[in-house]
C-alpha cells in the first residue's frame, strides 16, 4: 500500500471541506480528478461541481481526463489499485448518469471544469459595465501597449488643468523630469492596478482619509512584524529587560551620558520604540547576540543588571530566529508618513486616479481588455456578501462543490471572489471547498500570486470563512528513490522548518518515494573555475547525447533566464541535435521576419533606401553584395545630379552596372514591386506584403518553421491595420515582444524552456546550467506597493536625491520586504527546476578556486554542492567553442519565376496570390 494512502481515501470523504498540500509529483490531478467523480455522483446535475485552475492547459487536460475516466469505467476494471479507484468512481457516475438522463458522454461540455479567466468571462458576459463596449471586448494577454496609450493620454491631460500640472511637477522632480520614466511607472502601476484601485477609487472624496488609511495599514504591519517578538519573549523576560535597561540607565545619567535605551524604560512593549531599544541593548550591530556586556552600557562588571543581562541573552542565544527577528525590527519604520512621503503620494494618488478613466477608454477604443478587467468586472458584478447581486445569489444555488487547484498561485482578488462564492454557505448544508496546490511551487508573484492565501488558510483552518481539514500528502510517484531523497537534503536545509508570512516563506515538507532506484549517478556536478558559458554550453550537448543514448526518454534543459539558452541552442546545432526551444528565439531574430519587416519598410516608404538594400540583397530577390555596390555608387552619382535617393526610381530607369545574375533579379523583382506599389493605399498592408513576399518566393527561403513565423508577423500587422494603429514604431513595438515558433515536430526529446514553462511537466533527464549566476540588480521602482491580506495597502514613493535617511525608512523597509519575498520564490523556481526529474539531474555551476579548494558561487549551488555526489572540474576551456550559426538561408535563383504555390502551403496565402496576380 502507498504510505500516504489514508490521506488520499480521505480525500474522498465528499461532505467534507479540505485544504491539501501537495508535494512535486505526489498526483494532484489524479486526486483532484477522483474527488470531481465522488462529487459528480452525488449531485443532481453535473454542473453544481465546479473545478476551477490556472491554465487553460490545464483545464483541458483535467476534462480530457474525467471523460477518459467514464468511458473507461464501461470496460474491465484495471489491475492497479489507484486506477482500479477512480475505475469504480467512473462507473458510480455512469448509473447517475443513466439513472438521472445527463448524457455526460454525449454532453462533455456539462462539466464545469474552466480556468478562473473564463469562469469569470462567463460571468462577465452581457452584464451592463461590459456591455459600453458593443460586441464583448476581445479578452488579451498581454495588454502592455493599452496600459502605454493610457499612461500617455493620462499625461496629455496635464496640458489643461493647473491642479494636475502641480502633482505632474512634484512627481518629475522624483525621476529627475524624465517624462518617459513617469509613464512607464502609471504603465506598470495600471498592469498591478487590481491591487489599489479599490482602495484609490474609495478614498477619492477625500484624500486625505487615503494618508489615515496608509497609515492604519503601515501601523498594522507593525504591529504583525512585532507579533511574534512578543510572543517569543515572555513576560517575566520583558520584566528582566526592564529592571536591567533601568539600572544601565541610571549609571549612564550618573555619569552625564544619554541612555540609547531609555525606550525600554519609558515605553511599553506595544511600542516600536521599545523593540528597537530592546534589540539594541540585546544584540551587537550585525545582530547576533551580544557577549560584551561593558562599562560603556552603563552596566559594570559582575553588577546586578550585567549578572541579569548576561542571564537573559544565555537562556536566548539558542535561538537564531529570534536574534534575525529583533534585528529586523530596528528597521521598521514609524507607523506615520513623513511629509515629503506623503506629498509624493497624494500627487501619485491623484494621476492614478484619473489613469483609471484613460484606461477604460482606451479599452474601449482597441474593443479589447485585460484579464484583470474582466476578473474586477466580474467581482463587481457579484456585488458584496452582504448584498449580493442576482448573478451571485444565481450562482450561489447551483454551485454544491467548488474545486480549486494550484491553490498556492490564487491572487488576492482571486481569493475574494472565492470568498464571495462561498459567502452564502451555512455549516451544515452540505456543500465543499476542496483546495489543492505546493506552497513550495509557488512562482507566480508577478502575476499577482499571493503565497501568503494559501499559508494563512493552511495555518487558520479557513479558506475564507469555509473551514477546511488541512491534509499534506508525502509520497512522489515521479522521480527515483535517490533523487527524493536528494531533493530532501537540498530543500530541508533551503526552506524554513515552518510557513512563515512575514517573510513569505513556505515551509519544507519532506517527500517520500514510491519509485526505486534503475542506476546509480542521479545527480552529477559540472563546475567551471570562472563562468564560461560557451564551454559549459559543449558539455550540456555531451549530457543531452549521453541521456539520448541511454534511455528512450526526453531530455528537458531548463534555463532561468532565455539568455542563457543561446550558446546551448548553437551548441546543439553544432552536433547535429535536433531541439524544440519554446518562447526562446525573438520572433526579430529570425532571418524571414527580419526579410518582411524590411519589405513592409520599404513598401511604406519609397525613399527608405536601407530597407530597400535590405529587400534586394535578401534571398528572395538575391542581388550579389557586388551588385549592391554598383547600385548604390551609381545611385550617388545620381543623387549628386539632384535626383531623388529612392533606389526604387534607379532601378526602374537603369541597371545597366549591373552583373547579367543582377540584371535577371531585378527583372523578376521590379514587375513585382511595381504591381504592389500601384496598390499601395487600396489595399490592406498586410495583404500587399504576404503577396510581395509569396510573389518573390519568399516561402521557398525558409522552412515550415519558418512559415509559422510569417504567419505571426501578418498576424500583427493585420491586428494593427484592424485597429488602424499601424505605423512602423507600433509595429516594432509589437514584434518585440513575440517569439518565434518551436519545432513542432511531436517525436522530438530534447526541450530547451524557462524554469517557468516547465512547471507541470517531467523528463526523463534535466538539465540546468547556468546556476551561480546572479540576477542583475534591479532598478530601484519608483513606487513600491505591497497588498496586504486584510484588504490594506502599503504604497512608498523612491524618496529623491538628497532626502533624509528618516523619509526613507518606509521605502527602504519595502523594498526588503520585496526582495526578500523574492529571494525565497526564486528557491522555490529551483525546486520546481530540480523536481521535474524523473531519474537523472545534471547542474552545472562555477566553484572559484581558493587555495587549491573549490568554493561554490551563487546560492543555488552552494545548496546543491556536496562532495559526495559525481562531479567533474571543467578547466576554464581555452577560446571556448565557437558559437554555431543558423544555417544559411538559401536563395531564390535570379531567373525564379513563381511555381504553383506548394499545397502545403495555408489556404490565405494561396489566396492571396491568386487575387492578386
Ligand atoms: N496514485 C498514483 N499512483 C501511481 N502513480 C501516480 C499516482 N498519481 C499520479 N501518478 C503518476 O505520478 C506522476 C506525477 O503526477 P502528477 O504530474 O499528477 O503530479 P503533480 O502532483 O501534479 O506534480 P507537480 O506538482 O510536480 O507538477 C505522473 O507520472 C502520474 O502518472
Amino acid at each position: 500500500m502507498i504510505a500516504d494512502q489514508t490521506t488520499r481515501s480521505e480525500v474522498l470523504d465528499c461532505s467534507r471541506s479540505f485544504l491539501v498540500q501537495a508535494p512535486a509529483g505526489s498526483g494532484k490531478t489524479s486526486l483532484l480528478i477522483q474527488r470531481f467523480l465522488a462529487l459528480l455522483a452525488r449531485v443532481e446535475r453535473p454542473e453544481q461541481v465546479l473545478a476551477m485552475t490556472f491554465t487553460r492547459k490545464a483545464a483541458g487536460e483535467m476534462r480530457e481526463r474525467i471523460i477518459q475516466a467514464l468511458r473507461s469505467a464501461a470496460g474491465a476494471p484495471p489491475a492497479e489499485a489507484h486506477a482500479l479507484v477512480t475505475h469504480r468512481l467512473g462507473q458510480t457516475v455512469l448509473q447517475r448518469d443513466a439513472q438521472l438522463g445527463w448524457r455526460l458522454l454525449d454532453n462533455p461540455g456539462r462539466l464545469n471544469v474552466m480556468t478562473i479567466d473564463s469562469f469569470c468571462s462567463t460571468i462577465t458576459r452581457a452584464m451592463p459595465l461590459l456591455a459600453q463596449f458593443g460586441a464583448q471586448p476581445e479578452t488579451i494577454d498581454d495588454a502592455a501597449p493599452l496600459y502605454t496609450q493610457a499612461a500617455q493620454a493620462t499625461l496629455a491631460l496635464a496640458a489643461d488643468d493647473p491642479d494636475l500640472q502641480k502633482a505632474l511637477y512634484v512627481l518629475l522632480l522624483q525621476v529627475d523630469g524624465r517624462r518617459d520614466a513617469l509613464e512607464q511607472v502609471i504603465a506598470v502601476m495600471l498592469a498591478r492596478r487590481e491591487q489599489w484601485q479599490d482602495w484609490v477609487v474609495a478614498g477619492a472624496a477625500r484624500t486625505a482619509d487615503l494618508r489615515l488609511l496608509l497609515e492604519a495599514g503601515l501601523s498594522a504591519a507593525v504591529e504583525r512584524a512585532l507579533a511574534p517578538l512578543r510572543q517569543r519573549l515572555d513576560g517575566r523576560l520583558l520584566d528582566t529587560l526592564v529592571q536591567v535597561a533601568a539600572c544601565s540607565r541610571e549609571q549612564l545619567l550618573a555619569r552625564d551620558k544619554t541612555c540609547p535605551w531609555e525606550a525600554v524604560c519609558t515605553t511599553g512593549p506595544h511600542a516600536l520604540a521599545y523593540w528597537q531599544a530592546a534589540a539594541e541593548l540585546l544584540l551587537t550591530s550585525q545582530g547576533t547576540w551580544r557577549k560584551q556586556i561593558g562599562e560603556a552600557m552603563g552596566l559594570p562588571a559582575k553588577s546586578p543588571g550585567q549578572l541579569a543581562l548576561k542571564a537573559l541573552i544565555a537562556g536566548l542565544a539558542d535561538d537564531p530566529a529570534l536574534a534575525e527577528r529583533l534585528h529586523a525590527c530596528r528597521s521598521l519604520p514609524p507607523p506615520q508618513l513623513a511629509e515629503s512621503t506623503w506629498e509624493v503620494l497624494e500627487a501619485m494618488l491623484q494621476i492614478l486616479r484619473l489613469s483609471l478613466g484613460q484606461l477604460w477608454l482606451v479599452f474601449q477604443q482597441a474593443r479589447q481588455i485585460d484579464y484583470t478587467g474582466v476578473a474586477l468586472a466580474a467581482v463587481q458584478a457579484l456585488g458584496t456578501a452582504e448584498e449580493p447581486s442576482e448573478r451571485l445569489l444565481a450562482l450561489d444555488a447551483q454551485i454544491q462543490h467548488l474545486l480549486v487547484d494550484e491553490f498556492q498561485d490564487t491572487s488576492i482578488l482571486q481569493g475574494n471572489l472565492l470568498g464571495l462564492l462561498t459567502a452564502g454557505w451555512q455549516p451544515g448544508d452540505g456543500r465543499t471547498l476542496f483546495a489543492v496546490g505546493d506552497p513550495m511551487q509557488s512562482i507566480y508573484r508577478f502575476r499577482k500570486a499571493e503565497l501568503n492565501l494559501f499559508l494563512q488558510a493552511w495555518e487558520s483552518g479557513r479558506i475564507k470563512h469555509v473551514p477546511v481539514t488541512t491534509l499534506n500528502l508525502a509520497v512522489n510517484f515521479r522521480s527515483e528513490c535517490s533523487l527524493v531523497d536528494w531533493c530532501n537534503a537540498v530543500f530541508r536545509e533551503a526552506f524554513p522548518d515552518a510557513h512563515d508570512l512575514e517573510r513569505g516563506a513556505a515551509a519544507h515538507f519532506e517527500s517520500e518515494a514510491h519509485r526505486g532506484d534503475s542506476h546509480d549517478a542521479h545527480v552529477t556536478l559540472h563546475y567551471w573555475s570562472a563562468p564560461d558559458p560557451v564551454d559549459e554550453a559543449r558539455v550540456v550537448a555531451a549530457e543531452v547525447q549521453t541521456a539520448l543514448a541511454e534511455s528512450a526518454g526526453k531530455v528537458a534543459i531548463l534555463v532561468a533566464s532565455r539568455s542563457h539558452a543561446q550558446p546551448i541552442m548553437a551548441a546543439l546545432r553544432d552536433v547535429g541535435v535536433p531541439y524544440r526551444a519554446q518562447d526562446m528565439d525573438p520572433l526579430l531574430s529570425r532571418p524571414v521576419v527580419g526579410d518582411l519587416l524590411a519589405l513592409t519598410r520599404a513598401l511604406l516608404h519609397p525613399a527608405d533606401r536601407l530597407h530597400m538594400l535590405a529587400v534586394l540583397r535578401s534571398p528572395m530577390v538575391g542581388l550579389s553584395l557586388a551588385d549592391l555596390l554598383a547600385l548604390t555608387e551609381h545611385e550617388s552619382l545620381e543623387t549628386e545630379q539632384g535626383r531623388p535617393p529612392a533606389v526604387i526610381e534607379r532601378l526602374l530607369e537603369d541597371a545597366g552596372p549591373l552583373s547579367a545574375d543582377g540584371q535577371l533579379c531585378l527583372q523578376r523583382f521590379l514587375p513585382v514591386w511595381r504591381a504592389a506599389l500601384a496598390r499601395l493605399g487600396r489595399s490592406p498592408v498586410e495583404r500587399l506584403v504576404r503577396s510581395l513576399w509569396l510573389s518573390l518566393g519568399g516561402p521557398l527561403c525558409t522552412d515550415a518553421t519558418g512559415w509559422q513565423d510569417a504567419e505571426r508577423f501578418f498576424a500583427q500587422l493585420a491586428r494593427l491595420e484592424g485597429e488602424q494603429r499601424l505605423t512602423l514604431e507600433n509595429l516594432d513595438q509589437a514584434l518585440e515582444r513575440l517569439y518565434a515558433a518551436a519545432n513542432a515536430d511531436p517525436a522530438l526529446r530534447v526541450e530547451i524552456m524557462t524554469m517557468h514553462k516547465a512547471k507541470g511537466l517531467q523528463f526523463n533527464t534535466v538539465i540546468l546550467p547556468q546556476l551561480s549566476r546572479k540576477r542583475g540588480q534591479d532598478d530601484l521602482p519608483l513606487l513600491l506597493l505591497e497588498e496586504m491580506l486584510d484588504g490594506s495597502i502599503l504604497i512608498a514613493p523612491r524618496p529623491a536625491r538628497g532626502r533624509s535617511h528618516e523619509d526613507d525608512r518606509f521605502y527602504q523597509w519595502l523594498l526588503r520586504r520585496e526582495r526578500q519575498r523574492l529571494h525565497e520564490e526564486r528557491k522555490r523556481l529551483f525546486y520546481v527546476a530540480v523536481t521535474r526529474a524523473e531519474r537523472k539531474l545534471v547542474l552545472c555551476g562555477v566553484a572559484a578556486d581558493k587555495n587549491g579548494v573549490p568554493e561554490p558561487q551563487g546560492e543555488l549551488f552552494k545548496y546543491v554542492w556536496c562532495d559526495d555526489l559525481p562531479m567533474r572540474r571543467i578547466g576554464h576551456a581555452a577560446g571556448g567553442g565557437a558559437m554555431a550559426g543558423a544555417g544559411q538561408p538559401q536563395r531564390v535563383r535570379p531567373d525564379w519565376q513563381r511555381p504553383p504555390l506548394p499545397e502545403t502551403l495555408p489556404v490565405s496565402w494561396k489566396r492571396a496570390v491568386g487575387e492578386e496576380d
